[in-house]
């Protein structure tokens, strides 16, 4: 380590979702021109049609798929033919705006079987009952169409919805199991169909109304808004294709295997068709029902899906396949914070100060996006290239108005772990620890790692009303942020015991086992700050907010506001994309698990694939980031 770099210097939409219909021509050859010479004739035609669907307008829905509308427009619907897709699958046909891709034969019913369902195809499911406005000739920026108060009228609801209301009730005791687990099946894919399709049409929307103030910003070229108009198009293009591709672990080359976790393993990948480096985390979908994860990886899948922070692993894409589920993140070069401490045990003041600092930044934008990580440990805490954090491993996250499975933990405390006991054989309970022998925390260091990948984990971090099951809110989060400082300065965890059982009961005993040791002195304003961190709900420093911790003496002289723009204490250094030396490629086995289970299938003479009920549980995972095209 660089001891120059001890010594840090920390020196002292307004969402236009019902925006108006545009066409955005792929290739425009002139700038477009006006449509409507003002805001008065700016009315979609089935605005004159009867609306009884005040829904869509409250909701904020405004249909606009026509980036790649080609030419002039042909309606297939007459307003008045709202089709009601919840009973007339078979008669749908898609029409997509994207040239060539127009294909009536592929129905609702079929596009329901596909769950990477292309965006076009989707966003079209609004179009057979929101009837479009003749396609507009193409238009300068600025023009009055483009003002950001035009507000898109609401489209009108399917005719047959009242029908649909007055069905008799339906019965399931009369259908057998399978009938039952289809109908659930359908009706989940119906759900998730029109959440994403009404997430993307927002999105989409979103994005158009920032290209357009940018467009009327009047410092632009000519040139420049031109070039910014092309841009957007061929995003948006590249988007709806990547929508309509099926991805597929082949698609990927492995470079390294870089993480095991739980339930799965981390794999340096590279794309093959271009080359673009990613972390694929696969779970193996069989342990994760066994072990009743389902809740977990839902909530990841979510939070990673929601989340477009710095502060957090991003998320480009997920995927599944029989035996497995795909998250494809950007890959984070600099190694974890678990193998930072593991090799330099502990960390002065100043870097300590850094990391934290970064962590609590972290942390609040978790809480931001409305979760609560619950799992905030250094395996957890990545670094980027330029050595900054991002927080990864959602999987034990909860949403303040999401229920996720709690009884995970109970069964922790009460010694019934739900996880498999020691699958990576690492022999967790022979840990001899005492914090008092060095040589034994030396041996504790050494097992950090393979208890990090066992199945069993590392409750060190957790807070105690977590498994106490009496309830608990964010402020658990800073629990652990005030354990893991513990740790960068002292060396170990504070209640890290001889086995995770003695662990648990040592964090409800905290009042007791808070202890630290006489021959490591730390600031009395460090101290400070862990004791306001580990200690009871309500006397916890970030109870009220993050802005309590930033404003603790301990972070004075922080400018938290830039501390993702100074250089970090530790930045790696790297020989190209595809380097691993920041994490320990030859301690961990480099068996994939897709290799393992092929193995285990040919040894029990049969084919490795899912139980029937494994489909239901895991529709709607996929998920496709619309940024991926940026790159
Ligand atoms: N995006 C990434 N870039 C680089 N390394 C990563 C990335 N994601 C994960 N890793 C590495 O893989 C390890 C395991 O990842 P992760 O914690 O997400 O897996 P998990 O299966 O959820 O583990 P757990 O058992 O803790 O739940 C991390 O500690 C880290 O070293």
């Amino acid at each position: 380590m660089d001891p120059n770099r001890l010594h840090l210097n920390f020196g002292n939409n307004n969402e236009r979702l019902a925006s108006a219909d545009r066409t955005y021509p792929t290739t425009p050859s002139t700038f477009p021109q006006p449509v409507f010479p003002n805001p008065s004739q700016q009315q979609h035609p089935a605005a004159q049609v009867p609306q009884p669907a005040q829904q869509y307008a409250a909701g904020g829905y405004a249909p606009a798929n026509n980036y790649f509308a080609q030419g002039p427009y042909q309606p297939q619907y007459a307003p008045h033919q709202a089709v009601d897709y919840t009973t007339q699958s078979a008669a749908y046909q898609p029409r997509s705006n994207t040239p060539g891709t127009n294909d009536p034969n592929v129905g609702l019913a079929h596009q329901f079987s596909h769950q990477n369902l292309g965006g076009a195809a989707r966003a079209n499911v609004y179009s057979a009952r929101v009837p479009r406005p003749p396609s507009p000739a193409p238009r300068t920026a600025g023009s009055a169409a483009q003002q950001p108060g035009y507000a898109y009228p609401a489209p009108p609801m399917p005719t047959r919805l009242s029908e649909f209301q007055q069905a008799p009730e339906r019965n399931p005791e009369k259908y057998g199991m399978n009938a039952n687990n289809n109908q659930k099946k359908c009706s989940q894919l119906a759900a998730d169909f029109f959440k994403d399709s009404v997430k993307r049409a927002r999105e989409r929307n979103l994005r158009q109304s920032e290209m357009e103030q940018k467009l009327q910003d009047p410092n632009q070229s000519s040139s420049r808004r031109e070039q910014i108009w092309q841009n957007g198009g061929k995003k948006e293009g590249r988007y709806l294709r990547f929508l309509r591709t099926k991805d597929k672990p082949d698609n990927y080359q492995t470079v390294k295997i870089i993480g095991k976790g739980a339930f799965g393993e981390v794999k340096l990948v590279q794309k093959k068709s271009d080359g673009v480096v990613y972390a694929m985390k696969s779970l193996v979908k069989t342990e994760m029902f066994k072990k009743d994860q389902l809740a977990h990886v839902r909530a990841e899948r979510d939070i990673l899906a929601e989340s477009d922070s710095p502060w957090v692993v991003k998320l480009f894409t997920t995927f599944q396949d029989v035996n497995f589920l795909y998250m494809l993140m950007e890959f984070l070069p600099g190694g974890d914070l678990m193998t930072m401490l593991i090799k330099y045990e502990i960390f002065s003041e100043d870097i300590t100060r850094f990391y934290i600092a970064e962590i609590v930044l972290a942390i609040e934008a978790v809480h931001k996006l409305g979760f609560i990580h619950r799992d905030i440990k250094p395996d957890n805490i990545l670094l980027d290239r330029g050595g900054h954090v991002k927080l990864t491993d959602f999987g034990l996250s909860t949403g303040f108005h999401k229920l996720h499975d709690n009884n995970y933990y109970q069964q922790l405390l009460q010694g019934r772990s739900s996880r498999p006991r020691d699958r990576s054989s690492v022999a967790i309970d022979q840990i001899n620890l005492t914090v008092s022998n060095r040589a034994q925390i030396n041996d504790w260091r050494r097992s950090r790692r393979l208890m990090a990948y066992s199945t069993v984990g590392t409750p060190d971090y957790i807070a105690p009303e977590i498994f106490t099951g009496h309830g608990y809110t964010f402020d658990c989060d800073w629990w652990s942020l005030g354990t893991i400082m513990f740790e960068c300065l002292v060396g170990w965890p504070p209640f890290c015991a001889e086995d995770s059982h003695d662990t648990y009961r040592k964090i409800v005993n905290w009042r007791q086992t808070l202890y630290f040791p006489d021959d490591i002195t730390l600031g009395a304003e460090a101290e400070h700050l862990i004791r306001s961190l580990i200690c009871n709900t309500e006397a916890r420093l970030g109870r009220v907010g993050a802005h309590e911790i930033k404003s603790h003496t301990f972070f004075r002289g922080v400018e938290f506001d830039s501390l993702r723009r100074i250089r970090a204490p530790f930045e790696p250094r790297l020989t190209s994309a595809i380097d691993t030396t920041y994490f320990p490629t030859d301690e961990i086995d480099q068996t994939d698990n897709a290799t393992v289970l092929k193995a285990q299938a040919l040894a029990s003479g049969k084919q490795a694939e899912d139980p029937p009920e494994m489909s239901l549980p895991f529709i709607g995972y996929t998920f496709k980031r619309f940024d991926n095209n940026f790159r």
